[in-house]
């Protein structure tokens, strides 16, 4: 029924007819506990029929409901701690305990109205997917059916309350009167700001700035107890109240009449949108004009029906018929409402005024506070001695490196450092900060080189034989990282010494634009809330043409720091802050890239990419299909890269987190440094409707060992949920450690843009390409990864990605072509894997081997490394080498 509907919507077949009655929320709860307990289903939303006079259905104000919920810590897998939840007027918000509530210092606060829940009865699981991130709860045996029960009721009565507004004048009165102080964090509050509606009237900019001011007092009332906020808070509390009031009463007379007229508008721009098919960027003022009237007047009764309807998948076509039919109902009180709502305006801009004086002047003392911190901050900095040896303008490398490398341990000096490294060109970048190479290549022409594929195989062989040999049978980490320094000075020779080298001139741009996505997104995965989403077969539209191996290899966007970091010989901590910037800068590219998922390699699917021009190789190969793996291995003169990865994808009803488990190394070969990283968590918020958002957080350690000294360093960084409390996105912080826990620098900056140490900035991402949106928001560099160039081709093997052909078809625009081919090479790979099963046979990868960790049933923690034999293979035409038909 959900589905169908759904699909209805999808399909802008949106029937503007009225249903009978549904069944009350009492047998909703029934037909809940009929689901199997053991399964994630999600709480039913406002339904057909619940209008304003549906008094038995909707309970108007569900009493207030308080208590204590295990609640899943942010970070992921450090357990549960209890907290104390309160539910009133269908705002959930939580604190430490009942006390802190009572002294308002709350922890999190949510409009569950706006939220989807799902419930797991076996387990007594809640999860509430909110607007101000992903709540994960677990009720005590004895509440859980009793908080499952408030919660729907409170939902109801919250998704009534928005889309109809309390039944008369006087009822918006007494809702205004009632609203508490958490109400001030409301995710009402938090739609506005994530929508970031244009603002293009001063009552939509009032609204925003009330957002604003009321974020940044609750900061100040936490940080800055001494200052006397209070005043304010109490006005805030009234400006959010006004706001709330604002919002749900129905806008002006126009506005009540186009709202069904607005439904066909709907339907239309449903097609069109760039937010509703899917293909979701940044760009603030896009749908201008869809948020608003001829006169910039925000809709505001049309923006709350089509949230509805797409934000919560439940609510179904009929529901927006009966919104639709209660804001027309609502007109006849039209004229008590406009006039109180006019007040409340009035109120509403002189408050804020009063507010915004306030601030200011709260302002001022806090800056004092800050300036008189950062004159201590700056006079320590100044007298710290250590300082970066090595100066962004001496990276000068020439290009006449014969890379020969005869001595043992080349990198003794810096000066000599210098000599060796890869480069065949000069940076001339601003500071310290590394931008993407490929939009370096775009300023200056025929500065990449590629490594001319019919390359002398010694080249390879001197590096790759020796390492194998070794590599194979070492299994601990130090006895890697001898084996790496051990032939470390016949790598450097591992793919810079050609002896032509060919200019080669990449693409900047993808041959065709992204298709449209008109697929109903929501009816694939609401059958999969709680799940792991790696076995679901998606629509080919839902991918963008590059595979997971590819984009791993895209880590290696700014590698530009692991040579930075080599460079560092004598400096541990500046090498492990470059080592910081290059595990922060590894996930800068996810920010464009929420509209699509990347292609599931094939198993045994492999991806090289030789990038002379940045100095290194890659190789990846899908090792396991079920869990899928992904391995790979880069080498360079000056450091080694390797991964093995594999994602678990939860949806939780409006957001979908991808976990990747898995552990990055890199050695730096001059000195000797083995580092490791775990990888954090990615979370897409808005999948149906709204501005759809990537998350990162979670905290990533970067271990350093094997440097030779006894002071071993490690650095922590956070990536921080982002917050609508503190107003912040996309924020990272981390600081350096000693073996002796002393902290000895500290970073701060944004995943995104760029990274600070002190005020130095060590990294900033690159400008993204022209008519970037259109093109599944890639980088000039994720452009140049799907690129077959015509001399690289005859050295490639069968299995590489860039011969996939529903991938090709895709980024050459061909979608059918695409889709049909898909379908038939993942059910091939279904076939091959029965025969496989059916023979007894495992599959054995041909580039990378499994290393057991010893505990059978923990897959994810099995090593895959590289077996050091792609290169020589390849040098002899893979000769020998049986490879599976893909495609
Ligand atoms: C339904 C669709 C549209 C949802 C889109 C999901 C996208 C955003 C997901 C699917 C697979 C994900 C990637 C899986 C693996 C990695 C490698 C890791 O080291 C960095 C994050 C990164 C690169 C993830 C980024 C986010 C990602 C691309």
């Amino acid at each position: 029924m959900m589905e169908s509907n759904v699909n209805e919507i999808n399909n802008n077949n949106i029937i503007l007819q009225q249903q009978p009655a549904m069944a009350s929320s009492i047998d909703i709860d029934n037909q809940q506990q009929q689901q199997p307990s053991n399964k994630w289903h999600i709480l039913e939303g406002l339904k057909n029929g619940h209008q304003p006079s549906d008094k038995k259905t909707i309970e108007h104000k569900p009493p207030l409901f308080t208590g204590y919920i295990l609640k899943r810590r942010k970070r992921p897998l450090k357990g549960w701690h209890k907290r104390y939840f309160h539910l009133d007027s269908g705002i959930l918000s939580y604190a430490k305990n009942i006390n802190d509530w009572q002294k308002r210092k709350l922890h999190g606060s949510t409009d569950i109205g706006l939220s989807v829940i799902s419930c797991k009865p076996s387990s007594r699981r809640i999860d509430i997917d909110s607007d101000s991130g992903i709540f994960h709860l677990k009720a005590k045996k004895e509440d859980y059916n009793q908080w499952v029960h408030a919660l729907r009721t409170h939902r109801l009565a919250r998704q009534h309350e928005i889309a109809f507004g309390s039944s008369t004048g006087n009822d918006n009165h007494a809702a205004l009167a009632s609203i508490t102080e958490d109400s001030i964090n409301s995710s009402f509050c938090l739609q506005q700001n994530r929508l970031k509606s244009p603002t293009t009237s001063s009552g939509q900019s009032l609204i925003q700035k009330c957002d604003k001011l009321s974020s940044q007092s609750s900061l100040l009332l936490h940080n800055q107890s001494n200052l006397n906020v209070g005043k304010i808070q109490e006005k805030l509390i009234k400006l959010s109240s006004l706001l709330k009031f604002i919002e749900t009463a129905p806008a002006n007379a126009s506005a009540c009449v186009p709202c069904i007229g607005d439904l066909e508008t709907y339907k239309y721009t449903k097609k069109s949108s760039k937010l509703l098919r899917f293909h979701l960027h940044r760009s603030k003022n896009k749908n201008k004009s869809k948020d608003h009237d001829q006169n910039g007047q925000p809709k505001f009764s049309l923006q709350q029906q089509s949230f509805l309807s797409i934000s919560h998948p439940s609510l179904t076509d009929d529901d927006l018929t009966t919104a639709a039919a209660a804001a027309t109902t609502a007109c006849d009180n039209q004229s008590i409402t406009t006039m109180t709502k006019n007040v409340a305006m009035k109120d509403f801009v002189q408050l804020a005024n009063e507010i915004n004086n306030n601030f200011r002047q709260l302002l001022k003392s806090i800056q004092d506070i800050n300036y008189n911190e950062k004159q201590d901050d700056d006079s320590e900095e100044r007298s710290k001695s250590i300082r970066i040896s090595f100066d962004k303008s001496t990276v000068h490398h020439d290009a006449d490196d014969d890379g020969d490398g005869g001595d043992e341990d080349v990198f003794t000096s810096s000066e000599q450092q210098q000599q060796q490294s890869p480069y065949h060109r000069t940076y001339s970048m601003d500071e310290t900060s590394v931008m993407s190479i490929s939009e370096y290549h775009d300023a200056e022409d025929n500065v990449g080189f590629l490594g001319q594929p019919n390359r002398s195989s010694d080249d390879y062989n001197s590096s790759s034989s020796s390492a194998s040999s070794s590599s194979i049978e070492d299994e601990d980490d130090e006895s890697i990282i001898t084996d790496f320094s051990e032939d470390s000075h016949k790598q450097n020779n591992c793919c810079l010494k050609s002896e032509q080298l060919l200019a080669v001139k990449r693409r900047t741009r993808l041959p065709s634009v992204e298709p449209t996505n008109d697929i109903s997104l929501w009816s694939l995965l609401r059958k999969n809330i709680g799940k792991d989403l790696s076995k679901i077969s998606m629509p080919v539209t839902i991918n963008e043409p590059l595979n997971l191996l590819q984009r791993l290899c895209e880590e290696l966007e700014y590698c530009e720091l692991l040579d930075m970091a080599a460079a560092m010989i004598d400096d541990p901590c500046q090498r492990m802050l470059m080592m910081a910037a290059f595990a922060i800068s590894s996930y800068s590219s996810s920010y464009y890239r929420v509209g699509h998922k990347p292609f599931n390699p094939l198993l045994g699917e492999t991806y090289e990419c030789v990038r002379d021009d940045k100095g290194f190789r890659f190789i990846g190969e899908q090792v396991s299909h079920h869990p899928p793996i992904s391995a790979c291995h880069a080498d360079s003169k000056n450091y080694v890269f390797w991964q093995d990865m594999r994602v678990k994808t939860k949806f939780w009803g409006k957001s979908m987190e991808i976990i990747p488990i898995g552990t990055v190394n890199v050695v730096l070969r001059p000195s000797k440094s083995h580092y490791k990283w775990n990888k954090i968590t990615t979370c897409v918020h808005n999948l149906f409707k709204g501005e759809r958002y990537v998350d990162i957080y979670g905290e990533l350690t970067i271990t350093e060992m094997g440097n030779g000294l006894n002071d071993q360093l490690t650095c922590k960084i956070t990536f921080d949920k982002a917050s609508y409390w503190s107003g912040s996105q996309n924020e990272i912080h981390g600081m350096v450690m000693n073996s002796r826990g002393q902290i000895i620098e500290r970073i701060r900056g944004r995943w995104n843009e760029s990274v600070y140490a002190g005020s130095r900035c060590i990294w900033r991402a690159g400008t993204m390409p022209d008519n970037y949106e259109a093109y599944y928001g890639f980088t000039r560099f994720a452009i140049e990864l799907n690129e077959l160039i015509d001399n690289e081709k005859p050295w490639l093997p069968p299995t590489d990605t860039r011969f996939r052909t529903d991938q090709r078809a895709l980024e050459e625009g061909d979608v059918q072509r695409a889709e049909t081919i898909k379908s038939e090479l993942e059910q091939q790979q279904r076939e091959r894997r029965k025969m496989q099963e059916t023979n007894g046979e495992t599959h054995l990868p041909l580039w990378f081997s499994k290393q057991l960790n010893g505990n059978k049933n923990d897959e994810a923690t099995d090593i895959y490394t590289f077996n050091n034999q792609y290169w020589d293979s390849r040098a002899n035409h893979f000769d020998g080498i049986d490879f599976v038909r893909l495609w």
